[in-house]
Formats: structure tokens, sequence, C-alpha cells
């Protein structure tokens, strides 16, 4: 886990400084000449120096990390450590881990790290969230569906599932939306809404009366703690009443057809 932050951290300076080099790096530390040396410099010397190759490792949380094959030395580093401060690296690596719209382009959300949030949710009363009921249809119902029946002879993740429930809600038969969810408690129930477009009628439908469904039951609040979408359109998963940090973004460029092969 520490190493995908760190990497995180990485890929966050990797974008700033390549953005900002110019501006942050040469104003805020005047250092430019630095970087031509280090550009003459080759790894192989700079691997002979025993103490910047010690220098350049760190352990956390039994994950070792050796940085010493990078054409940079402890200077370099002083260095970068100042262009981080002065592009407020941390201030805006808060930003993205909040769901603040950093992606300033397309003007959303930058949510990834959600996908490695700790396993075990709970729901708006403190129960843990056993049962997922699967709202979508076409290709929003089948690939979730297919990973599904994939996954159910695969040791690990049957035991993983033990004691949940996966329905799925494919139609606008109310009949069969009445039948999913009487047995089911909404206070340990995620609903998740599969949609790539977030408009198909019948997902919308169903999408509507599970959240009726949660709202009479716990109040308008636990929408943000029951309800996800997996969908390209944030603006309407939003307008629907689905905390952002709640959407399982993927692009539009991948079809239906393939949804299996991304969050869903
Ligand atoms: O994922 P959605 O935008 O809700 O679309 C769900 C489905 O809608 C229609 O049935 C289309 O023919 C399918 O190709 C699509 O998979």
């Amino acid at each position: 886990m520490a190493l995908l932050y760190a990497r995180e951290a990485q890929s966050v300076f990797a974008r700033i400084a390549a953005a900002d080099y110019g501006a942050v790096f040469c104003h805020a530390c005047g250092e430019q000449a630095h970087v031509g040396a280090i550009q003459k410099t080759h790894l192989r010397d700079l691997m002979h120096d025993v103490e910047r190759c010690k220098a350049m490792t760190t352990e956390y949380e039994g994950i070792f990390l050796d940085y010493s094959r990078q054409r940079a030395t402890g200077e370099t580093m002083e260095k970068l450590f100042q262009l981080a401060e002065a592009a407020k690296l941390k201030e805006r690596i808060e930003k993205m881990f909040r769901g603040d719209k950093i992606n300033s382009t397309e003007n959303r959300s930058v949510l990834h790290v959600a996908l490695r949030a700790p396993r075990g949710d709970v729901g708006a009363t403190g129960k843990a969230l056993t049962n997922v009921v699967s709202v979508g249809i076409g290709g929003s119902f089948l690939g979730p569906l297919f990973v599904h029946t994939a996954l159910q002879t695969d040791p690990e993740a049957a035991k993983s599932a033990k004691g949940r429930q996966l329905r799925f809600l494919a139609n606008v038969d109310p009949v069969d939306v009445a039948r999913s969810i009487k047995d089911l408690d909404p206070e340990t129930t995620l609903v998740v809404v599969v949609s790539k477009t977030f408009t198909t009628a019948e997902t919308m439908l169903n999408a509507r009366t599970l959240k009726e469904w949660i709202v009479s039951s716990l109040g308008p609040d636990a929408v943000a703690k029951h309800m996800v979408a997996v969908s390209t359109n944030l603006e309407l998963v939003e307008k629907f009443g689905i905390d952002p940090k709640n959407i399982f973004a993927f692009s539009d460029w991948v079809g239906g057809r393939y949804s299996g092969e991304n969050f869903f």
C-alpha cells in the first residue's frame, strides 16, 4: 500500500514537474545549472558512490524502495524536495484524495485511488455492506454477470464471497425488482448502478426505485454510503445524487460489450 501511495505521489510529482518545470523549478530554486550537470553524469559513475546509494533507499511498512538507479545525487533530491514544496505537491495530493476536480481540462475528479480503499466498507448505520445489487442492462449487465459466473469456481473468490449476496437487476419488471430486494436489508446493501451513458431508461428507473428504497429506510444522506456508479457520464451521475467519490469512471472509448474489461 505504501508503495502504491508513493507511486501516486511520484506520478503527481512527475506531472507537476513536466508541466511546471521551467516556471517552478527555475524560479523557485534557480538551479538550471544543476540540470545541465546531472544530464552529463553517467549513472555508472553515480553507482560507485556507496554513501549515495545507501542514502537513496528507504523502507516503509515492510516495503523497500531503492531509487539509487536514477540519475540523481543527494543535491538533486534536495532540489526536488524544494520543487515539491514550491509546487505545493502535498496540497495537490490531498486535493486528489479529497475528490477535488483537479483534472482541469475535463473538469473532473481523479479518484482511481478510491479503487484501493480497504475492503469491508460499512453503510450509514455502521453495519457491514454484505449485499450488492448490480443495476444495469445489456453490456452493463452481461459484463458483471460474466465476471461473477467466472469467479464462482475460483476458490479464493468463493471464500471472500461467503455470507455475501450479489443480485442483478436487468429489466424493468416491477415484480423482479420487488423479488430481488424483498429479503435484503438496505442497511447492509450496496447498490451499484452500471451504465456507460447513465441515460438508459430501464437502468435509470431501477436506480431511482432503489434510491427511494434506501432513502425511505435510512434517509437521504445514506445514498452516499449505499450507492455507487460505474459510468462515463460523471455529470449525470452527480446530478442523480451519487457522491462523486463513489464513481468508478471509465472512458467512453470502452465499448459496452467490453464492459467486463474495466471496473464492471
Ligand atoms: O451502459 P448503458 O449506457 O446503460 O447501456 C446499456 C445497454 O443499452 C442498450 O441495450 C445497448 O444496446 C447496449 O449496447 C448497452 O450495453
